[in-house]
């Protein structure tokens, strides 16, 4: 039995159905980053949480390394309304999201020079009473090139274009 997190996971590729490009693309849309699988992000990861099932404080990126496959931004869908529990609360800022279906959070992971974010700390409280089923999508740092840093006038690429 895993002590920190009591949940199923499953994996979704984008050729398994015709509705995660269009999921894909409406990520892309609403954040504004690149979220293809490989490209820009991973794969799909579908969770399912029973009752009592849970995730304690964790952080999305992987160790405290600046790489272009580390985990820039979380977007997490619930695909569930839960009657009582299995909120993602995130300690350090003093914010908690209750899942309602249809609802998504996106945060950043990484900081601008590419290290990881401790604020962004985050747990999933137990679940009380119902289902929770949530899908993760991790969007890697070095898939944004095209999407932040070499687009012009970004004010999020911190780079200041030349006034012609
Ligand atoms: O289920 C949640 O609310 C959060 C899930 C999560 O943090 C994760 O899978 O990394
Ligand atoms: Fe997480």
């Amino acid at each position: 039995m895993i002590l920190n997190r009591d949940s199923l996971v499953a994996w979704l590729w984008e050729h398994n159905s015709v509705h995660m490009p269009i999921l894909t693309g409406r990520i892309e849309a609403l954040a504004g980053l690149n979220a293809k699988q490989n490209e820009g992000a991973e794969s799909y990861q579908v969770v399912n949480y029973g009752v009592g099932g849970h995730y304690t404080v964790h952080h999305d990126a992987i160790g405290n390394i600046r790489s272009t496959f580390n985990r820039v931004a979380t977007f997490l869908i619930y695909l569930t309304d839960v009657a009582q529990g299995g909120l993602t609360v995130f300690p350090w800022i003093g914010v908690g999201v209750q899942p309602r279906r249809g609802r998504a959070a996106l945060w950043y992971n990484l900081d601008r020079s590419g290290y990881r974010d401790d604020r962004v700390e985050h747990a999933s409280c137990p679940v009380l009473l119902g289902d929770k089923w949530v899908i993760n999508k991790w969007v890697y740092y070095g898939g944004q090139m095209n999407k932040v840093v070499c687009k012009a006038n970004d004010p999020r690429a911190g780079i200041v274009q030349p006034v012609a």
